[in-house]
C-alpha cells in the first residue's frame, strides 16, 4: 500500500488532541494486526485500546463540550466544510487504505470517499439550519417558544462493510448540531477511520470534539460507550444481534439511540417490468461490496410469466462479473472481509441446496484460476452465484445473506409477492421493478420497509432519510431529519406581567 500521503497511516488512538498508544497496561495484547482479507499482508500493527482509554476518551469529549456546543452554527460549519475538503483532497489515499483494509474494488472504495464527504458537507450547511418555534400561545400571560439545543456526549459505534460513509453519517450531524463524539470502528477496519480523524485535526477541529478509540475488545469498549454517566447518546451501525445489547445497555441510562441495523431486502419483479432495466439494478445492489451491504438485494421474487427471460439474462451478465484484487481496475467482486464469512456463506447456499434450491452459477469454492491479481488469499473469496427454486424457509433468504448469492423464488400474484416481502423480521430496503404508476405506489405503501426503490437501486445519498423499521433499526441518519437525532428540544414557557 503506497500513500501519496503516508502520515495518512496512522495506528493509534485519538483522544483530547492527542495520538496516543492504549494507557492500559495491563492489557493483551498490545496491538492487533490488521490485514488486507484479499492477501492477509499485514498492513498495520494498530494499538489494542480497551475499556480504560473509552473512558479517558469519554472524558475528553465531555471538556470539550462547553466550547464546541458555545461556537456559533457559522463557526461549527466552518470547521466541517475545511475537513470536507481535505477528505476530498486525499480521496485516492483514502481509498487505497480502504480497499487494503477492507477488500472492495477501488473505485467503490473512491465512491464511498465521495460519499463519506458529502455527509460532511451536507450537514455542515444544515447546522445553520437549525430552527425553534414560536408556539401560538393559548393564555394571554404566558408566551411559548423551542429551541434546539445539542443532546452532549455522543458515543458511535461503525462497521467494516462501509468504514468511512457510516462514519461521517454520525459524526456530521453531531458536530453540526454542537455535540461533541467518541468512535469506534470496527477491529477489520479502523485504518480508514483513523485517516478520517487525522484530516479532523488538519482542519483544525478543536481538542476533544472528535476521540477514536480503536481495539479488539468492542464488547468492553461497547459497555463504556453505552453505559457511562457523561455519555447521553449513543448511535450504532452494526448487525441486529449486537444493537439489541446496546439498546439494553442504554436503556438502563436511558440514553438517546439511533440504531442502523442489518436487512433483508426483496426486490420485486413484476410482469410488466423492463427486464433489461431490472437486471441491471439487481446486480448492481447484489454484487456492491460483494454483497455485504446493509441494503443489497437479499432476495428477487420475480413473476412467473417473465421468469425464464429475467433469468437468462441475469446469468449471461453476472457470468462477466470479475473477482480478485480490488486495487485490479477490472475486478467487480473483492473478497470477503474474513474466512469465516466466506465458510457462513456457503453453508447457507449448501443448505438450500439440500433443501430443493438448483445452482444456476457457482455456489461452489473459488477456484484460483478465475481470480484477478497477485498473491491472493483464494480462501477470502466467493464466487458470484445464482440459485433458482429457493424455498421460502430457508435460511438463505431469511437471514442477511452478506456475501454474492443470489437467491430466485417467483410469484403469481401482487398479493403473494407483498406477502412474501414483507414475511420477515426486517425492515430496511426495498425494491420494485414495473412500469405501471399505480402498482408502484400500491406496493410501495403495502412494503414493510424504512426506503423502497421503484425502478431504481442506487437510492442512497446525503439528501434522502436512510433507516430501517422493524428490527432494522431506529431513527433517520442523513437528510433535513437526520440532524434532529443530536438535538433535544426545549420548551420555555415566558410569563408576562
Ligand atoms: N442499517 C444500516 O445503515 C447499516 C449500514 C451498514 C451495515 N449495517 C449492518 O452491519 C452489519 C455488518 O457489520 P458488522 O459485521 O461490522 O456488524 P457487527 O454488529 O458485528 O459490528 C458492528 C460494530 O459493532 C462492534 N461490536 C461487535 N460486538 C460488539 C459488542 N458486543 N458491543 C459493542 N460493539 C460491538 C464491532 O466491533 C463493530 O465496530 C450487517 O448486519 C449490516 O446490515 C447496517
Ligand atoms: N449501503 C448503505 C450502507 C449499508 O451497508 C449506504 O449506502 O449507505
Amino acid at each position: 500500500m503506497k500513500l501519496q500521503d503516508p502520515s495518512l497511516l496512522k495506528t493509534q488512538c485519538y483522544i483530547a488532541g492527542q495520538w496516543q498508544d492504549t494507557q492500559n497496561h495491563t492489557a493483551t495484547p498490545k496491538v492487533f494486526a490488521v490485514t488486507n482479507p484479499a492477501t492477509g499482508e499485514v498492513l498495520a500493527q494498530v494499538t489494542n485500546g480497551t475499556h480504560c482509554d473509552a473512558e479517558q476518551a469519554v472524558l475528553a469529549a465531555d471538556a470539550a463540550l462547553r466550547d464546541w456546543r458555545g461556537l456559533t452554527a457559522k463557526e461549527r460549519a466552518g470547521y466541517l466544510q475545511k475537513w470536507f475538503a481535505l477528505i476530498m483532497e486525499n480521496q485516492t489515499d483514502l481509498a487505497l487504505l480502504m480497499t487494503s483494509e477492507q477488500g472492495k474494488p477501488i473505485a467503490e472504495a473512491e465512491a464511498e470517499i465521495a460519499y463519506a464527504a458529502s455527509f460532511i458537507e451536507w450537514f455542515a450547511e444544515e447546522a445553520k439550519r437549525i430552527y425553534g418555534d414560536i408556539i401560538p400561545t393559548n393564555h394571554d400571560n404566558k408566551r411559548l417558544l423551542t429551541i434546539k439545543q445539542p443532546v452532549g456526549v455522543v458515543t458511535a459505534i461503525t462497521p467494516w462493510n462501509f468504514p468511512s460513509a457510516m462514519l461521517t453519517r454520525k459524526v456530521g450531524p453531531a458536530l453540526a448540531a454542537g455535540c461533541t463524539i467518541v468512535i469506534k470502528p470496527a477491529a477489520e477496519t479502523p485504518l480508514s477511520a483513523l485517516a478520517l480523524v487525522a484530516l479532523a485535526q488538519r482542519a483544525g477541529i478543536p481538542a476533544g470534539v472528535i476521540n477514536v478509540i480503536v481495539g479488539e475488545d468492542s464488547a468492553g469498549i461497547g459497555e463504556v460507550l453505552a453505559t457511562h454517566p457523561k455519555v447521553r447518546k449513543i448511535t450504532f451501525t452494526g448487525s441486529t444481534r449486537v444493537g439489541k445489547i446496546l439498546l439494553g445497555l442504554a436503556a438502563q441510562s436511558v440514553k438517546r439511540v439511533s440504531m442502523e441495523l442489518g436487512g433483508n431486502a426483496p426486490v420485486l419483479v413484476f410482469a410488466d417490468a423492463d427486464i433489461e432495466q431490472a437486471v441491471t439494478g439487481v446486480i448492481a445492489s447484489k454484487y456492491r461490496n460483494a454483497g455485504q451491504t446493509c441494503i443489497c438485494i437479499n432476495r428477487v421474487l420475480v413473476h412467473e410469466d417473465i421468469k425464464e427471460q429475467f433469468t437468462q439474462c441475469l446469468l449471461e451478465r453476472v457470468k462477466s462479473l470479475l473477482v480478485g484484487l480490488g486495487t485490479e481496475v477490472s475486478v467487480t467482486i473483492g473478497p470477503l472481509i474474513t474466512q469465516q464469512a466466506v465458510t457462513r456463506v456457503h453453508a447457507l447456499v449448501t443448505d438450500a441446496l439440500a433443501n430443493g434450491a438448483v445452482a444456476l452459477l457457482g455456489g461452489q469454492a473459488m477456484t484460483a484460476d478465475k481470480l484477478i491479481g497477485q498473491g491472493l488469499k483464494q480462501q477470502q473469496f466467493y464466487p458470484p452465484t445464482i440459485l433458482d427454486n429457493v424455498q421460502p424457509d430457508t435460511a438463505l433468504v431469511n437471514e442477511e445473506i452478506f456475501g454474492p448469492v443470489l437467491p430466485l423464488m417467483t410469484f403469481a400474484t401482487n398479493q403473494e409477492a407483498i406477502s412474501i416481502a414483507n414475511a420477515t423480521e426486517y425492515g430496511l430496503a426495498a425494491y420494485i421493478y414495473t412500469s405501471d404508476n399505480s402498482n408502484a405506489w400500491r406496493v410501495s405503501e403495502a412494503l414493510e420497509y424504512g426506503m423502497v426503490g421503484v425502478n431504481e437501486v442506487g437510492i442512497t445519498s446525503e439528501v434522502i432519510p436512510f433507516g430501517g423499521i422493524k428490527e432494522s433499526g431506529l431513527g433517520r441518519e442523513g437528510s433535513k431529519y437526520g440532524i434532529d437525532e443530536y438535538l433535544e428540544t426545549k420548551y420555555i414557557c415566558m410569563g408576562l406581567d
